[in-house]
């Protein structure tokens, strides 16, 4: 079992002075159903894509045919699942190869010293297997254990096709002729995706002590951007994403639980030239309700080489990443803390 040392956890504490995020005035929308009703819907859909990934990096997903009872089946599993004892989840879901940042774990995020109000699985899910939950040799799973294997399969091969849908809308609004650009990563059988399954158990005593004039606000997942393409996230009704404008400003997201949140990941950043935003996010704990987020991360295959597409750049336009392999950037990113900008050392200078 993973014992906090003394001091860590104040750590998780941000100072009283650090204010309530306001609410996001106009989350941008984009409704699928519209986007697959003929070529005016398609096209309006693509601009409203494009124009929510330039300003926020980040928009609202709704129309997108995920079963509700599906949604509702995986946040019952996941409560299920941070329900079992701290030992069974550690026994369950250990790392499958000591060093691997797969499997569960407890308030630490990731080698670098991050830690939050927040527990969660982390799990593979290449396009070739098509399966998350890889038991590690010698532990015998259990029947629930299983069934909650399966069904985060099935929900990955759901949530993946509607990624795609996505990733295609991206690549018109962007005027692209290849509008496959993306998807093709993302469904390459070796491409690094990942599911992660994050659980923020409620402080009450901060709504105490928020009363009194004190506490301040407790993190459950500090502020960082996401490595891969795309993310797209699905919570409970419970509120506590934020998102950081251009000007740096923290608001506040609604919570949607009818609906997906799409964010633009740093590799996408760098396809698009910097014209797509990596949104710097970040989860703050509810005082009174758990949050349960399931996050699909679309990534590209370790060994592809990534670098800004020339349509984007244009004819005599400058590049502003440096090629790169896939794996290299993961290698970078792996040494720097969550909150690192972990795209600068691939800049260009000139
Ligand atoms: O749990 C959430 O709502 C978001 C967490 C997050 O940003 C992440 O897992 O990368
Ligand atoms: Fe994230």
């Amino acid at each position: 079992m993973v014992v906090l040392a003394k001091g860590e956890l104040e750590q998780i504490a941000l100072p009283a002075v650090h204010k309530t995020a306001p609410p996001l005035a106009d989350v941008p929308e984009v409704d699928l159903a519209v986007a697959g009703r003929g070529s005016e819907g398609r096209a309006a859909a693509a601009r409203a894509v494009a124009a929510a990934c330039e300003e926020h990096g980040f928009f609202k997903v709704t129309g997108h045919g995920v079963p509700a009872e599906l949604l509702a089946r995986v946040e019952n599993a996941a409560a299920a699942f941070f329900a079992l004892s701290q030992r069974d989840k550690e026994a369950a879901m250990s790392a499958a190869t000591p060093g691997s940042p797969f499997g569960y774990a407890s308030k630490r995020i990731g080698n670098n010293g991050d830690l939050g109000w927040v527990e969660y699985l982390l799990l593979g899910v290449t396009a070739a297997t098509g399966g998350p939950l890889s038991v590690p040799e010698g532990v015998v799973p259990s029947a629930s254990l299983c069934s909650f294997r399966d069904l985060l399969n099935e929900y990955t091969e759901v949530v993946r096709r509607m990624t795609c849908q996505v990733l295609e809308l991206m690549a018109e609004g962007l005027g692209m002729d290849d509008r496959d650009a993306f998807t093709r990563l993302v469904l390459h059988k070796e491409s690094d995706s990942m599911l992660r399954v994050n659980h923020y158990p409620p402080r009450p005593e901060l709504k105490l002590l928020q009363q009194h004039g004190g506490g301040g606000r407790v993190t459950g997942f500090g502020e960082h951007t996401d490595p891969q393409i795309i993310s797209v996230l699905r919570s409970n009704a419970t509120s506590g994403l934020e998102i950081a404008l251009r000007d740096g400003a923290w608001v506040s997201v609604p919570p949607d639980h009818t609906s997906f949140f799409v964010n633009v990941g740093d590799a996408l950043q760098v396809l698009t030239n910097g014209r797509f935003r990596s949104v710097r996010h970040r989860v703050m704990v509810n005082s009174a309700r758990p949050r349960v987020s399931v996050i699909f991360f679309g990534g590209p295959p370790p060994r592809e080489t990534l670098a800004p597409l020339p349509q984007l750049v244009g004819e005599g336009g400058r590049s502003r990443y440096r090629e790169f392999t896939w794996r290299e950037y993961k290698a970078s990113a792996y040494r720097t803390k969550l909150a690192a900008n972990r795209l600068c050392h691939f800049e260009t200078t000139s």
